[in-house]
């Protein structure tokens, strides 16, 4: 499996089963997806979320009427309690070749990852399936690191506008942008006055005439 960052937004997002982890799914994807969310009975989560609902009982809906709402979606979700109905919606999933992710029953093409999300920062950490709480565990550890690592993507921002202006030459550009990086000095003044630091790393990192660095000093 490979990860990918998805622009979701006008992507349709069809979710089967309207219990507690059809409730997780749709947090997931709310925000950018169109949710539908097809099931006997909805949670107060689910009521609450803007998903499309529409009431029915998968049992009784044919083939035909389960790939008619699968139409134009980009991602089908099942999260009913009956694995066979599960594997039943991603049977046709495939069919349709459409992305599925079950929650229970035969593996699907699709897992949702633990993510943490800053201004620029998106991270997803995946096990594979195998372990949701070490996801949760990863993600929990590393919150701390947004505020500091959005900083520095603002500073890389202006860094490599500036260097783009210059005439070095791109290995030396990518190389001066690591270094700012890894600067302990720029790291700590992000946290303190970022506009201040940002003109540091401009007259430390982009100027055309500075001697070389002295790299290879860092233990990072
Ligand atoms: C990341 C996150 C996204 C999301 O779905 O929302 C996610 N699970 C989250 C939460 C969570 N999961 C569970 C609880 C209840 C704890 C409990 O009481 O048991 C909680 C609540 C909590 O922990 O807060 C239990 C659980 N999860 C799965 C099974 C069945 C199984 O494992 O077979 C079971 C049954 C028990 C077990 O077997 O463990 C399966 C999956 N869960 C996955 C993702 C995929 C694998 C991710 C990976 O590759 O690591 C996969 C395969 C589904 C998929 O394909 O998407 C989200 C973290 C959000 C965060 O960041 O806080
Ligand atoms: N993948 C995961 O992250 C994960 C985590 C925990 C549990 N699970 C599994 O996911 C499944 C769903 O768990 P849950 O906690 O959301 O269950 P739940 O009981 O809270 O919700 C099930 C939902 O499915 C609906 N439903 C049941 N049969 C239906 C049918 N024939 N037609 C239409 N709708 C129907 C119910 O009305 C309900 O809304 C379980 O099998 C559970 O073991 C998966």
């Amino acid at each position: 499996m490979i990860p990918l960052i998805i622009d979701f937004s006008r992507k349709k997002v069809v979710i089967f089963g309207g219990g507690a982890v059809s409730a997780r799914k749709a947090r997931y994807f709310q925000d950018e997806a169109e949710l539908t969310v097809i099931s006997r009975s909805f949670s107060d989560a689910i009521k609450a979320s803007p998903a499309n609902l529409m009431q029915s009982d998968v049992g009784e809906m044919s083939d035909e009427e389960i790939l008619s709402h699968l139409e134009g979606a980009f991602l089908v979700i099942s999260a009913l309690p009956d694995k066979n109905q599960n594997n039943r919606i991603g049977r046709l999933a495939a069919e349709a070749g459409i992305l599925f992710n079950n929650a229970d029953g035969e593996a699907g093409d699709v897992i949702i990852p633990s993510i943490l999300r800053g201004r620029h920062l998106i991270a997803g950490f995946s096990t594979g399936g195998e372990s949701p709480a070490v996801s949760r565990h990863l993600r929990d550890r590393f919150e701390t690191i947004i505020p500091e690592i959005d900083a520095m993507v603002d500073l890389q921002i202006v860094l490599r506008d500036a260097l783009k202006a210059t005439n070095l030459k791109q290995e030396e550009r990518a190389e001066r942008l690591r270094d700012a990086i890894i600067d302990p000095e720029i790291r700590e003044g992000l946290q303190k006055d970022m506009d201040a630091t940002i003109h540091l790393a401009l007259r430390r990192y982009s100027s055309e005439t500075m001697p070389k660095i002295n790299r290879g000093n860092s233990d990072e």
